[in-house]
């Protein structure tokens, strides 16, 4: 595509130069650039893209867009107000505009986004839909898999992932939408059909500041659903009927919505439910009949992921029959609430739990089936909110006997340090302190008895440790396997 073909998008621009080069590929990092490359300068947190021009000129970028002019360049310089929002349009128009032809479902929410999108998947795969999934574990097309860095990416990985999914026919694609990518415009250019609310507690206030703001971000999903009435491609918001701030975000959005419930009456809900160690039994109804429903997943917060889920899938059209085939042979998702079997005779349970409200959901959970003690492995990551480590210290010695207090991926911060803020929130109570993660989880496994249940919180997925700058290779199932088999010998 021509520079000027691309630039006719942009509402408001400036260019220095008359020169039209083709641009045979669009990059937002100078070691990326290859020859044809428009390269877009944007001012990040830590170093300033406009820092890299030259050195993108120098390995074949044949434009640069930047909010600042820059000296001795040969190449012609695009100027915009904004790069990152320039770049969102931009990415959308050249990778085609493949949101437009797929069916597009968002999931937002502080807890239960991976677990949700993963049983969307689920289901849809039933329904023999081709799917695309984007998220905190990887980037899935079709059966593969692609590292990724954020669970939401810029929009420029954004429209080429999607670009890619649609080269691969994929026609539904399910994502993670993070307050953090909502905030900074990453979705812009994503036409959604679908938006789902999973639930809003405490986090990321070290980003977001107040709650106020973070829940202001998480309704920009539900804002930016379209704003028209088109009978042919209607624009469904999914809500969550016993969270609040779902009755804000219904303000917000033109679109239609579907809620879904246990507590509040809602258009799916789930009753008469009863629970085991193993999995879940309940009548599951909807718009379109009432079903009696068993899931392989535990705690009332998996029984609100599938009624998100199945809520999505009926808004996009499957019927109930798949819908319920699917969600009763899953089997749940790496890291969230995963059984470690190692032949002992107490429960290991890994789990993602690293916020408040999901620390209390899984031990709540626990609690109901456990015979002996709980032990609560917990840390809490560095270079994050300061403000949920008394929390969530708190709510380990609330609901275990036995809370370990280690580290989860200190990086910049001293590990101490992190330990000193949870133990805030917890003077006078019964803990461990045992900052080697390694260690911590050797001593729950020596220390458990029959019947008793570890949970190891926080990295669910994660196979690494993250201190300093540095990454380790770490993975709580692997070590607690061993620390299993050691004390089998
Ligand atoms: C605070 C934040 O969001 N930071 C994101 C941001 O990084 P940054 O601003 O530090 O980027 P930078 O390093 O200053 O670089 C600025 C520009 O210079 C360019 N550059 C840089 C070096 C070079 O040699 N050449 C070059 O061109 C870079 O490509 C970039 O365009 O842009 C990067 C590229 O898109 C992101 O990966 C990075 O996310 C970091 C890793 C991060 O930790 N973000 C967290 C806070 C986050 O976004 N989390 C959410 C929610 C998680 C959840 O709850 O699930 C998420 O969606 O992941
Ligand atoms: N609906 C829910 N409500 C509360 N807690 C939940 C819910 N679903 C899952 N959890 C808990 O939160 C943890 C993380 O779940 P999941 O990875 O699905 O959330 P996420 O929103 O994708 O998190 P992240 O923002 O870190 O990507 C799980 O391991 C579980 O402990
Ligand atoms: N997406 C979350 C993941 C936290 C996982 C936990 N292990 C940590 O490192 O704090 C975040 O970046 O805040
Ligand atoms: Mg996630």
């Amino acid at each position: 595509m021509k520079l000027n073909e691309l630039l006719t998008y942009l509402h408001e621009h400036e260019i220095v130069t008359k020169e039209n080069p083709m641009i045979t590929s669009i990059e937002m990092d100078s070691r990326e650039i290859k020859k044809g490359s428009l390269f877009i300068c944007i001012n990040g947190y830590t170093v300033d893209g406009h820092d890299y021009a030259r050195k993108a000129q120098e390995s074949g970028a044949v434009a640069i867009l930047a909010e600042r002019p820059l000296d001795d360049l040969q190449i012609p310089v695009v100027l915009v107000k904004d790069s990152k929002r320039a770049m969102a349009v931009l990415a959308d128009i050249y990778y085609g505009q493949p949101t437009h032809n797929m069916h597009l479902i968002g999931v937002t929410g502080t807890n239960g986004k991976t677990t949700t999108t993963h049983i969307i998947e689920k289901i849809l795969n039933e329904a023999t839909k081709k799917t695309g999934l984007i998220g905190t574990m990887y980037i899935k097309i079709a059966d593969e898999l692609k590292n990724v860095k954020n669970t939401t990416p810029e929009s420029l990985t954004l429209q080429k992932t999607f670009h890619e999914m649609r080269e691969k026919e994929v026609t539904h694609a399910i994502m993670e939408v993070s307050s953090h990518a909502l905030h900074l415009g990453r979705i812009h250019g994503c036409d959604f059909n679908v938006a789902v609310f999973t639930n809003l507690t405490q986090d990321h206030l070290d980003y977001h500041k107040t709650m106020e703001s973070y829940k202001y971000a998480k309704g920009l999903l539900f804002a930016q659903l379209g704003n028209r009435f088109d009978h042919e491609d209607v624009k469904i918001a999914v809500l969550n009927a016993d969270e609040e701030a779902s009755e804000e975000f219904i303000k917000m959005t033109a679109a239609k919505i579907l809620t879904y419930g246990i507590e509040t009456s809602a258009d799916v809900m789930a009753k008469e439910i009863k629970m085991t160690s193993k999995g879940t039994e309940f009548d599951l109804f909807t718009p379109v009949g009432t079903k009696k429903v068993t899931i392989n997943m535990v705690g009332k917060f998996s029984i609100y992921n599938v009624l998100a889920a199945v809520s999505a899938c009926l808004a996009s059209s499957i019927d109930l029959d798949t819908i319920i085939q699917a969600i009763e042979v899953m089997e749940g998702v790496r890291g969230r609430f995963e059984l470690v079997d190692g032949g002992q005779d107490f429960t290991v349970i890994v789990d993602y739990a690293h916020t408040p409200d999901s620390l209390e959901n899984v031990l709540q959970t626990i609690k109901q089936f456990v015979e002996g003690k709980i032990f609560c492995v917990v840390g809490c990551g560095g270079d994050r909110d300061r403000t949920k480590r008394p929390l969530m210290a708190r709510i380990a010695t609330e609901y275990s006997d036995e809370p370990i207090f280690t580290s989860d991926n200190p990086r910049s911060e001293d590990p101490s340090m992190i330990l000193k803020d949870m133990e805030a929130g917890v003077s006078g109570e019964h803990y461990h302190l045992i900052s080697n993660r390694e260690k911590a989880i050797h001593f729950a496994v020596e220390h458990a008895k029959k019947g008793d249940v570890i949970l190891i919180a926080g990295k669910g997925h994660e196979t690494y440790q993250i201190i300093g700058n540095e990454t380790f290779d770490f993975d709580d199932k692997e070590i607690a396997l061993k620390a299993i088999n050691n004390q089998n010998k």
